[in-house]
This record gives structure tokens, sequence and C-alpha cells, in this order.
């Protein structure tokens, strides 16, 4: 046994191994605080896998604002109307997956955190599809399911149009393109040899949604495909490739984007992977040389948007205004719709853009109406302070009406991070940049600077609402250590100014992938910077600032036909974001099930789970003082872990306290009253738990409660009941042995604790 092994049980030494401070948390929070992912994380690759909560899913969740004041509003404005915090947007079957504490009625929304478990059909998660999990860029997918098919046959029946090294063939309903290739739609055959291999994949991969297939011809060894990743913005989001590969064995190297180990996976003849969508954020992956190979084909078979979705149209330079659908149209639109009715036709420039070549591709017409004129100012290359002195003596600036001016969006900073990091200005585009320590004095620098520059824009338009965007992600994290100091410089400077801050990593990491590094998809790549938005980048931007103000003015969060106002709003942008908030926020008044049920579930999970830890940790307590009793010699440092208390834990923390006062609460069990009546909280249930658990705490399924009995502190926290059928199974130790005292529990049911494998004390 190793030193840094905890005695007690693997997950403990998880937790103790990798996850200090959740340990931590574990045992200083209250009864109805425990992790929830602390049994199903793995490792931390499985960690970093676990799918982000997406705004679907997610309703009103105010972690996604900055906690300035403004955005308390918000929720201050829900709470107000329905004397609760709101979360509306429930979906059943939902994972927690982050801490929750009941310290005080205001964070419980804060602090809820769902993510999706089971998605839509397109959404499926790769290791659920594919029944293996997703600890890897990819799945391989067991036995070669594909090797009657010929790969000779396959190429004759094809043909193929040259790229690089490679020859490809693409056969899709809509067109896709990657690099600068275009493939135009094609249909897939319905006839012939292919036709035969996507059937199959069709009968064997029912649940995987396709509408495409590349077919790809690597002639020998010479032929390769560079490092890349599939995450073009016609890829529907969230979809899944399989590749099935024909002929020669290849490899196939994966790289995180963030650099670090190459993984490889070895691919054969009939044999099929799976790139999961998430791992196009964080992979890269590729075919290598492999000098003396023979002929080998893969078919990659993805689901491609339709053009109505496809942004490829506003990619690039941005499309003009009248080339978009009405729906893409909504950002002018929408700048309409937040106006109020008697708001004069704009006649003077009234809203600027300020940045340094980030707003290069920003048209003004696309972010003007008929209410409100807008100029864009860029400054390619500028850093803070030179956007301030370039801005001052540039005629367009001295042009506009200071009085005029309603608000300013400023994204500066940009090129302050490669000035800090001692980067010449001619290796700005260059993506792989080393960890190095960055200038201290410089950085300080690039504060003053930030400041001048927002002081100056403050004096200039004293009236002007500012609104300052955080500097967007790079591909580099040494870039990004940079921009993290920067921003929050930004952020202080908001604060203490009463300025806004558009912070687009806190909604969802609109420019982000969970690593932290750009999104591609809204930059761009081609042969040009790498740093710069594109039109797609650009309109996600407008969308961020637009909505911040549609939050922050309360005049478009007013209640009509039971939606917030806010809702219709994101309606009409549903087709102009790649992924679609679709939130809606409404008052609930009435509703209690879906008010309180989800947290009830909640509770009951993380009751349910606390229980069965608890128990486990008993057991190894158990075995500690068996094997103590044995004279069995313990490394020091489990000798002197005490036994498990729960007296001692449940008075631990001020939350205890708080949280037991909100249970007690009368309000709160009139509504656990009515909770149980409706008998909706077992089928909110998550569905991955199969089995029927018995009733836990507030004993909502028990058949002697009374729907209007009332319920006391110990049915809210319940005594942990030990003996359940489960650990008299699982138990070779005899019941006197147990160090720790077993009370017995006055609720006629318990949960069904996971069963103990049989484990004999090792013998040392
Ligand atoms: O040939 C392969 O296995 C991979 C092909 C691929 O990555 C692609 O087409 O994007
Ligand atoms: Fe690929």
């Amino acid at each position: 046994m190793s030193e840094s092994t905890c005695f007690k049980c693997n997950m403990c030494a998880f937790l103790v191994k990798e996850n200090e401070k959740l340990r931590d948390q574990l045992f200083e929070l209250s009864i109805s605080t425990v992790l929830r992912h602390e049994f199903t994380l793995l490792d931390k690759e499985t960690q970093t896998s676990t799918p982000n909560p997406t705004v679907e899913h997610v309703g009103v969740n105010t972690s996604n604002f900055d906690d300035s004041g403004e955005n308390q509003n918000l929720v201050q404005k829900l709470d107000a109307s329905s004397n609760t915090s709101l979360y509306d947007n429930y979906q059943e079957n939902t994972n927690i997956q982050t801490v929750i504490s009941f310290d005080n009625h205001d964070t419980i929304v804060s602090k809820l955190n769902f993510v999706h478990s089971t998605e839509s059909e397109t959404q499926t998660n790769c290791s659920q599809m594919f029944n293996q999990p997703y600890d890897k860029p990819y799945t391989l997918i067991a036995g070669e399911p594909f090797s009657e098919f010929n790969v000779n046959k396959l190429t004759e029946a094809t043909k193929f149009t040259a790229i690089g090294q490679r020859l490809v063939k693409y056969y899709g309903e809509f067109s896709y393109s990657y690099g600068n290739n275009k493939h135009p739609p094609c249909p897939i055959p319905v006839e012939g040899y292919l036709a035969e291999i996507v059937e199959k994949v069709r009968q064997e991969y029912p649940f995987y949604q396709f509408n495409s297939v590349l077919v790809t011809k690597y002639a020998d060894g010479h032929s390769h495909l560079p490092m890349h990743s599939d995450d073009e913005l016609d890829i529907a989001d969230n979809s899944h490739i399989l590749t099935v590969s024909l002929g020669a064995s290849r490899t196939v190297n994966f790289q995180r984007k963030m650099g670090g180990d190459t993984v490889s996976l070895p691919i054969k003849h009939g044999q099929v992977f799976v790139m999961s969508a998430e791992s196009q954020n964080d992979y890269r992956h590729g075919i290598p040389r492999d000098f003396g190979k023979k002929l080998r084909v893969s078919l990659t078979f993805r689901n491609i948007n339709p053009p109505s979705k496809n942004i490829d149209s506003i990619t690039k330079d941005g499309p003009a205004i009248d080339q978009l659908s009405p729906s893409q149209a909504s950002v002018a639109e929408f700048l309409d719709s937040l106006s109020a009715p008697s708001q004069p036709t704009a006649t003077c420039i009234d809203t600027l853009f300020i940045s340094s070549s980030m707003f290069r591709h920003l048209k003004e017409t696309e972010l003007q109406s008929k209410h409100h004129k807008s100029k864009v100012l860029f400054y390619p290359g500028a850093t803070a302070g030179e956007i301030n002195n370039r801005l001052k003596s540039d005629p367009s600036f001295k042009r506009i009406n200071a009085t005029d001016i309603k608000k300013i969006y400023l994204l500066c900073g940009t090129n302050n991070v490669d000035h800090i990091l001692g980067i010449p200005k001619t290796h700005h585009s260059c993506i792989d940049v080393d960890q190095r320590n960055f200038d201290k004095f410089k950085l300080e620098k690039s504060f003053v600077e930030i400041e001048n520059l927002v002081s100056f824009l403050k004096a200039w338009s004293p009236e002007a609402n500012l609104n300052i965007i955080n500097i967007l992600p790079r591909e580099n994290i040494a870039r990004n250590n940079v921009i993290n100091e920067l921003n929050g410089f930004l952020y202080n400077v908001c604060r203490k100014n009463g300025h806004s801050f558009i912070n687009t990593e806190l909604s969802r990491c609109m420019f982000s992938t969970r690593m932290g590094l750009r999104k591609c998809q809204f930059f761009h790549v081609n042969g040009s910077d790498n740093v710069h938005l594109n039109g797609a980048g650009i309109i996600k931007l407008g969308i961020i600032t637009i909505l911040k103000d549609a939050f922050l003015s309360p005049a478009n969060i007013s209640v009509s036909d039971e939606k917030l106002i806010v809702s219709n709003l994101l309606e009409k942008l549903k087709y102009s974001l790649s992924f679609n908030w679709e939130f809606e926020l409404s008052p609930c008044t009435n509703t209690v099930d879906e008010i309180f049920n989800p947290i009830f579930t909640t509770m009951m999970l993380l009751i349910e789970e606390k229980n069965a830890l608890e128990s486990l940790i008993k057991k190894k307590d158990k075995e500690i003082s068996v094997f103590k009793s044995l004279g069995i010699n313990l490394p020091k440092k489990s000798k002197l872990s005490a036994p498990y208390d729960q007296s001692t834990l449940k008075n631990i923390t001020a939350s205890t306290r708080s949280t037991q006062e909100i249970l007690s609460n009368a309000q709160f069990k009139e509504v656990v009253c009515k909770s149980y009546e409706s008998e909706h909280v077992t089928n909110t249930r998550s569905p991955t738990k199969k089995k029927k658990l018995a009733p836990v705490g507030i004993t909502f399924e028990d058949s002697q409660s009374q729907p209007n009995q009332v319920f006391t502190d110990d049915d809210i926290f319940p005594t942990v009941n030990h003996t359940s059928k489960d650990d008299h199974v699982s138990e070779e130790i005899e019941e006197d042995e147990v160090s720790t005292k077993v009370e017995e529990d006055s609720h006629p049911a318990q949960p069904a604790l996971p069963v103990m494998k049989k484990k004999k004390p090792r013998r040392l």
C-alpha cells in the first residue's frame, strides 16, 4: 500500500489523492450537501469530459451572470415577483453537478447547476450511444464490424478528387466546408458498394445520426492527414463523427490542443472509431505518414447542418444585412425591438464600438437600426494605450458628437497580451507561445493604459453607458494566463467606476472551450491571424452585448403571456446562434412542483448518496477496527484517522444551521406535504437510477405517512441507518466489533444502499 493511498477505501483514496478540496468539503458540509459527482468521477480525464451544462438545460442560473450589482437585479426582480428564487426550466432527469448549499434562500438557485443527462436523440452522449466510456478522445468499437468490406471494390466505385496528399469524395445532403475546401451537396448513393456500407452503418448504429459520408483514400504511406479538429460550423452541434477504416492499418494521432502527450489509436481494416463532439473541442487528430503502407480508405460519417443553420455564409467578412435571413438579421431588429416605441429615429451616431482590430469585420450596418446609428472604430495592432492615442487623433472620432453617444462598447487589451509576454508584433499570429513568466512591469503598465483609456472615454462622454468586453481567449495557455490578469483588472475597473463588464466567458464560455481555449469557429483561422473575430463571432458578440442590455433594462423583463419578454427576444435570435438560448423565465407563482420538486429530488438524491457514503465509511471503520484488533500494523496516517461520527458532522458548519432553519420553516413543510401529495418526486428521479430507491429523509414514499403530517427535523435529517439488508449481506465482521455505534433508526424505510462486494479483510 503506498503512502498516499488512504486506507479506508478506493473512493477515499481518490478523494485524498485527486481531490482533497472536495473531500474536505464533503466532511464539512451539512447533511444535505454531499457531492454527487464524487461518485461518478473516476479520474481527471473523466472529469474534464463531463458535459458542460448547456444553456437549454440551465434555468435561472445566476452563476452565468457576473456578480456585479446590476446582475443581481434580475434575480431580485424574479424573487420579488414570486417570493422565491426561480428555477423554471428544470428538465427532468438531470444530474446535479455542483455542491448545493442551502445557506440562505437566495443562494439556492445560484448554486444549482444542472447538467442534462438524457440528451435528445441527436445529442446522445457518445458513451451512451456506443456503450463505451468517453475517457479518450475516441471510442474504438469492439471487433472489426466492417471487415467483410473490400477496400479495392470501394475505390473502384468512387470518383475521388485530390486534396493535399489524399483523395476525397464527399456525399451528403448539405454542403460541407473545411479549410479552403468546399464540398457541394451530393446524394449518398442508394445503390452500389458504398450504399451497402452506409446501410450497414445504419443497421449497426441505429441511434447514430448522420447525413453525410466523406470517403478519403490514402493511396499509400505517403498519404497523410495533418492534425486538425473537425469543429467546423457546418457540423451539427453535439454530433459525433464515426469513422470506418478499410484497407491498410494506420495510426490516428490525437493531441490535446493545449499541448501534451499524443494519444495514438492504431486502426485496422474493418474497425470503427467514434470521435465525440466534445473531443473536437479539446483535441486535434491526424493521420501521420507511415511509409511502406498500402491503400487505406476511411469513411467518416457526419451530421451536417442544413443551409439555414449553416453559418458558412456569415463567416469571414460577415454577410451584408440583406443577405441574412430575417431571423439572422435580428441583431438590427433586436436593437429596434429593445427601443421603446417612442424612441426617435436615429439621425446621429449614438453607439460606438471601439477595439484594436477585433472589430475589423464588424459591419456598422449590422449593429444599427432605425433608432440607433453605430460607428465602428478599430485600430489594428494597437495596445490599449495606442488605441487611446489613435482615437484622439482619428478624424472620424473627432467628428462624433460626444453628447449624442448613448452606448460605447470597448474591447481593448488584446495586443497588450503579447507585449506583456515579450512577443514581437511580427509573431502575434503565432499559436505556439512558450509558457514563460510574463513581465510584471509591463502588466502594470498595461493596467495603467487600460485605465487611462477608460477614463478618457468616460470624461469624453460622461452620459454614455460604457460597456467593456473581456479580452477573448486565445489558443495558448501562456497568453490566457495574461488575459485572465487583464480581464480581472477590467472587471475591477468596471466595478469601481460603474461601467458594465461584458464577460463573454461567464455567458457559458461563448468564445472558449471547456479548457479555456478559444473556440475556433468564431475567429479567423485560414491563413490569417487566428485572432480576429469572424462574422459569426461578431454576431455572437453583438448578441451577447445586446442580451446584456435586455437583461439589464427593466423595460425588457416585463411579464406577458406568462413568459418574460426576454424569452420573446431570445426567440428572435434562435437561428443566429449556433446554439440556441431557449431558457424562458416565468414567474411560477403557483406551481409548487416546478419550483420545489427539482430541489426536493436533488436533496433526496444527495441524502441517499450521503447515506451510502456514510455507510461505506463506517464499513471501512469496522475493517480498521478489526485489523487493529488482530494486531495488524497499520500505516500511521490511517491509524490516526478518527472513526466517522455523524453527530460531529451535523454541527460543523453554519450552513447546517441555516439549512435546518429553512427546512423546519412552516411554509417549507407545507410545500413538502403538497409535494408529497403530488407523488411527483419519484418520477423526476434520474432514469440512470434504475433501482427503485426506498424513501429517505422526508419519507415521500412512506405509505404510512400522512400527507398532512408535520415533519420534524429528524424527518428531514434522518438518522442514518446502517442496518440495511444489503449491509448485512456484505458484512463479515460482527456488529459488536464496530467502533462507531450504529443507531437504530425509527424510520420504517431507508434508502437502498449499494450492495458492497463481499470482501475479506486483506491478509497482510
Ligand atoms: O481517415 C481518418 O481516419 C480520419 C479522417 C478525418 O479525420 C477527417 O476526414 O476529418
Ligand atoms: Fe478529422
